[in-house]
């Protein structure tokens, strides 16, 4: 190679080099000046966070269903399982194979249309009977993302987006899935529509429906809408044939109490003597959430006797374990009211498919109103209360 041969093939390196070098500026410097860098940067690590928070690989989401996946749960994080609800065995047996068996053994059911999986189950009863317990641990059981379907946050600021936000809940399902869709309320979402309903909820209503029908009839969707209410003679037509199973979450009897107040006395420091049928009976009419209510209050006793022994001198290590006598008199203060329990059965008695039960439910007066009694008791007892 000759000598001009050589300055040709440096100049032309020389040019390469400086043309990559000037791509580089300009690339670097673009992406600098790209005002939506930082944005988006968060919006993949928030998708990233969300993507681990959930236990799933990441996938491509919209705005929309970055929304829905605050409301998501991944079941790892759940903390109830089928054990942690008392009673209601034979609910828990129908649904184990109705629900979760669909989600985690697809395989099963896709053989013949008889076998096609339930893609909607209803829960109804009266507040504080476990529906929401029984969803959560559905979505444990069966390994499935638990979406809270919030009709506040649906229709709050994105109120104009509402119909987006809900095809976001059935979009994002299917990425994450299996997914389990909780509709807590539903007839607050999904009753029957009235004159006075704003155009966007009914259209939010209309979309619903027909995406889920869209995802009924796909046999490979791992979603299960599972609704919980109140009321379910609230509920139209159009949503009951869409949740062809329903199970009523009644208020417990009194052996099922007894299951109840086990399973939320289970790892607590207890007498072992605690006559549990005996302290059922006297619970007649509490739900699984007046029984967890009750259990709470009577905690509290240890706790009062080791702070008196204190004051008194006496310190002890540790409150003592929680004893019958608590439980009893903590129930001695409390009254009964049937507010709660007329307003269930007035709402449920015209519906087609609830029992027709005869005699009235009794349940307890709103716990907030025994805290007061409590809170009155302790303070009368505490020395500085009393001395002026
Ligand atoms: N069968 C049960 N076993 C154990 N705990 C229960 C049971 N039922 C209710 N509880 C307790 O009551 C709390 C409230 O229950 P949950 O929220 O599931 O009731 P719900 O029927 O969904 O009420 P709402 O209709 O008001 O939403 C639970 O967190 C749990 O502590």
């Amino acid at each position: 190679m000759g000598g001009g041969e050589t300055r040709l093939v440096q100049e032309l390196l020389i040019y390469a080099a400086s043309a990559a070098l000037s791509c580089l500026v300009l690339f670097a410097g673009l992406r600098h000046l790209d005002p939506n860098r930082a944005a988006s940067k968060k919006a993949m690590e928030h998708k990233k966070e969300i993507a681990k928070r959930l236990g799933r690989p990441l996938i491509h989401t919209n705005s929309y269903e970055d929304v829905i996946a605050c409301d998501v749960i991944n079941p790892d994080h759940i903390d109830v399982e089928f054990d942690s609800i008392g009673g209601l065995e034979n609910v828990k047996q129908a649904l184990y194979e109705l629900v979760i068996l669909p989600l985690k053994r697809p395989d099963l059911f896709s053989h013949g249309k008889l076998l096609t999986p339930q893609k909607g189950v209803l829960l109804y009863g009266p507040p504080g009977t476990g529906k929401t317990m029984l969803a959560k641990a559905i979505a444990k059981e069966s390994a499935a993302v638990f979406i809270n379907v919030r009709i506040s946050n649906l229709m709050s600021k994105w109120f104009g987006d509402a119909q987006k936000l809900v095809a976001a809940v059935f979009s994002l399902a299917h990425k994450l899935q299996p997914a389990i869709i909780f509709i807590d309320e539903v007839d607050s979402f999904l009753g029957q529509r009235r004159n006075t309903d704003h155009e966007a909820m009914t259209n939010m209503k209309t979309e619903f429906m027909s995406l889920w029908d869209g995802f009924t009839t796909d046999p490979n969707a791992r979603v299960m809408v599972l609704a919980a209410t109140n009321r379910p003679s609230e509920l139209d037509e159009a949503i009951l044939r869409r949740l062809p199973q329903a199970f009523e979450i009644g208020i417990p009897d009194c052996s099922e109490r007894v299951k109840i107040l086990k399973v939320i006395l289970k790892g607590e420091t207890v007498e072992e003597d605690i006559d549990y049928e005996h302290v059922a009976r006297l619970c007649e009419g509490y739900t699984g959430s007046d029984l967890f209510e009750l259990c709470k209050q009577a905690a509290y006793l240890p706790v009062r006797d080791l702070l008196r022994d204190e004051k008194e001198g006496k310190p002890t290590r540790k409150p003592r374990p929680l004893s019958q006598s608590d439980f009893e008199r903590v129930l001695a203060t409390s009254k009964k009211t049937k507010v709660a329990a007329t307003e269930y059965s007035r709402f449920s008695s015209s519906s087609s498919w609830s029992k027709n039960r005869e005699d009235d439910y009794e349940v307890p007066v709103a716990l907030s109103e025994l805290s007061k009694l409590v809170l009155s008791h302790i303070m009368n007892l505490r020395p500085e209360a009393r001395d002026p």
